[in-house]
């Protein structure tokens, strides 16, 4: 009898087992009849360890049993096979156990434990971590990306653990050249490069900064579906001028202070030439560089390689949606835009790029002519660390130039040189106040209370600098002291703010995240050999017209990030027709210029979705080499 039992258990475990091998074998079969990009077998000169090892083909605990067989694994791996949703699910009950748990520190207890869990995974799995990310955006973008992302920068030394990207430093002169070709992939689509010299607000980080461009990559991958294979974060390190950071002993880079003019140019010239040398169709995405070099080398290289700079042009398209929006929450035509009184506090890269755009935007509107182009710039009031900028400032910094206030006009406006943020929206009563100053708590009491004699019927506050420290006043702080009719956004995401009787007053996240990735997936996808002024007018627009009348009339002005996909796909195909009406698209891939100009807008969509990664395993194949 106890046999019997014993044979009966036996046989229902074999029973299990064999149909878990039917369901791999049958998933197996599955796979290798669907073709779109991610269904494709994938050739591995590898076996082994080797595979479990190396994050772009390892799939753990999925492996099937005829894989297992295939590539040498059996044994290797506890022999329970799961479904990448199992998996998932395993992974997100510990992470959610581990974060009750983990303690970091007393300023944010769990957000750096998150983020190592997530990095660990990361390093094992690559196409389960991007699974586990894009199913759940919301809650994880604020760890690989900001406010996480700059804790993450901040203590870098002690995080870092396995290598990720490429580093170019000083002492690699003349030879990254032939460095680019140590990077295994013969392919890369995206590139994102920082100096680490403004590290979002939290200053010069030096080799630290190598954080930002995985965060930006990781969003590239999430919500625009550039395959995780064919990204590449990089940093530059030139040094660094943090005096803290060249004390350190544990310091990863350069221990030098910065290399300043040709000397510094002469190795970002280096670089850009090597990586477009091996890979020609590369798109580079300059990120947080400060904001001296951040507009020169943006104009040195936009004519000659395919990049753009994200603080100074996504920033920019980004703002300028969420302008417009706040002009149609007042109830009011986007035509009207020309006619806000907007001040801006902070000329770096980022307020001088939105400043730029914003008044490009509204001369457009006002007929394009050099008298629009004039009239546009009386709109705006900048401030900066030393007040209101005018003409009366000595050693006026060029790219501000355009927005100095003329000393005449601002006498009748009763203000002066210098005049603090307080005083100029006191008198100048705006219809937008806008900080990219990256000083937390800058749009103080006093400045909100100021703010309420706007004469705006829904005055707009944009407290965008990040991480969430360094914004320039919460929401809570704007509709408790503003008034329950503004709009609001702020660069990191806060929670909304509850205004009671079931009312809510709608926290906007206000982050250039909403255009990168969808600017470099059109370029891309276009085959663009450069990314024009109109190709990011159209991104901005696109996003501008995303959201309906009746969202924008309730407050929300951007997208909620759990649709960063379906708006970036949008994006992307805005960029792609603005730059085949700009005669600039050549085509990728099998898709050449005169296929593309074939396509109608459903099919454009269409195109961008099947381009699109998606995190499913590919069937393994073993090949010798
Ligand atoms: N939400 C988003 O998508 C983005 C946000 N940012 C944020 O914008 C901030 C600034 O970035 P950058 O322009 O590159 O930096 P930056 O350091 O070049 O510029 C900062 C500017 O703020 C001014 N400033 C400093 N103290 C001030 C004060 N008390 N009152 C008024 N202005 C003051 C400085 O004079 C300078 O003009 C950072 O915190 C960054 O994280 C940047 C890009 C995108
Ligand atoms: C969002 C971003 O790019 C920044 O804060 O620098
Ligand atoms: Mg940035």
């Amino acid at each position: 009898m106890t046999n019997f039992s014993h044979k009966l258990r036996l046989s229902s475990t074999l029973l299990r087992r064999l149909q878990q091998r039917v369901t791999a074998a049958n998933s197996d079969k599955f796979r290798s009849f669907t073709t779109t990009e991610g269904h494709r077998p994938t050739i591995v000169h590898k076996r082994s360890l080797d595979i479990l090892h190396d994050p772009w083909f390892n799939k753990g605990t999925a492996f099937s049993t005829t894989e297992r067989d295939r590539l040498n694994l059996r044994g290797l791996l506890p022999p329970n096979i799961m479904s990448p949703e199992q998996q998932v699910d395993r992974f997100m009950a510990d992470l959610k156990r581990l974060q009750v748990n983990a303690r970091d520190g007393p300023s944010d207890p769990n957000a750096l434990a998150k983020w190592r869990i997530l990095n660990r995974l990361h390093d094992r799995n690559e196409t389960m971590y991007y699974k586990v990310l894009i199913g759940n955006i919301e809650e994880y973008a604020p760890i690989v990306y900001t406010p996480t992302v700059g804790l993450v920068c901040q203590n870098y030394s002690g995080l870092f653990r396995r290598p990720r990207g490429m580093y170019f430093s000083a002492e690699d002169r003349g030879e990254m050249m032939s460095m680019v070709y140590n990077w295994p992939s013969d392919e890369v689509d995206m590139i994102v490069v920082t100096d680490g010299s403004r590290i979002l607000g939290l200053g010069d980080l030096g080799v630290q900064g190598i954080g930002i461009a995985i965060g930006k990559l990781d969003l590239y991958v999430a919500a625009a579906g550039i395959n995780p294979q064919r990204v590449l974060p990089v940093m530059i390190d030139v040094g660094t001028n943090n005096e803290k950071l060249l004390a350190d002993p544990l310091y990863l880079g350069l221990q030098q202070h910065r290399l300043e003019g040709d000397e510094y140019i002469a190795v970002i010239d280096e670089f850009m030439k090597a990586v477009f040398t091996r890979w020609p169709n590369v798109i580079v995405q300059f990120e947080d560089f400060q904001s001296k070099w951040a507009f020169k080398l943006l104009q040195r290289y936009r004519n000659t390689y395919r990049m753009f700079n994200d603080d100074v042009q996504g920033t920019a398209g980004v703002a300028i949606a969420g302008l417009l929006g706040a002009v149609r929450a007042q109830g009011r035509p986007m035509i009207d835009f020309p006619k806000m009184k907007i001040v801006v506090a902070g000329a770096g890269s980022a307020g001088i790029g939105v400043l730029n755009s914003a008044r490009k935007t509204m001369a457009r509107m006002l007929g394009n002519t050099e008298i629009a182009f004039e009239s546009a710039r009386s709109q705006f009031w900048v401030v900066d660390a030393h007040g209101l900028i005018t003409e009366a400032r000595e050693d006026i910094d060029p790219d501000a130039r355009p927005f100095a206030r003329k000393v005449k006009e601002i006498d009748r406006q009763g203000l002066r040189e210098g005049a603090s943020l307080v005083e100029v929206v006191r008198q100048v009563k705006p219809d937008v106040l806008l900080g990219l100053s990256a000083v937390g708590g800058l749009f103080s009491q006093e400045v909100l209370e100021a703010l309420k004699g706007s004469t705006s019927t829904r005055p707009a506050i944009f407290a965008m600098s990040n991480p969430t420290t360094n914004a320039e006043c919460t929401p809570e702080e704007a509709y408790s002291i503003v008034g329950d009719n503004i709009i609001f956004a702020s660069g990191s995401p806060f929670k909304n703010v509850d205004l009671g009787d079931g009312r809510i007053g709608h926290c906007n996240q206000g982050n250039n995240m909403y255009l990168f990735p969808g600017i470099g997936l059109g370029t891309l996808l276009s085959g663009s050999r450069n990314i024009s002024d109109g190709m990011l007018q159209a991104a901005a627009e696109c996003l501008a017209a995303y959201m309906t009348e009746e969202e924008v009339q309730n407050g929300i002005i951007y997208p909620p990030i759990s649709s960063i996909r379906d708006i970036t796909k949008e994006v992307a195909a805005a960029v792609i027709k603005e730059a085949r009406e700009e005669g600039l698209a050549e085509g990728y891939r099998e898709m050449d210029s005169r296929e593309l100009h074939k396509l109608n807008d459903e099919e454009i969509l269409k195109y961008v979705e099947d381009n699109m990664w998606s995190p499913e395993y590919p069937t393994l194949i073993y090949r010798e080499d």
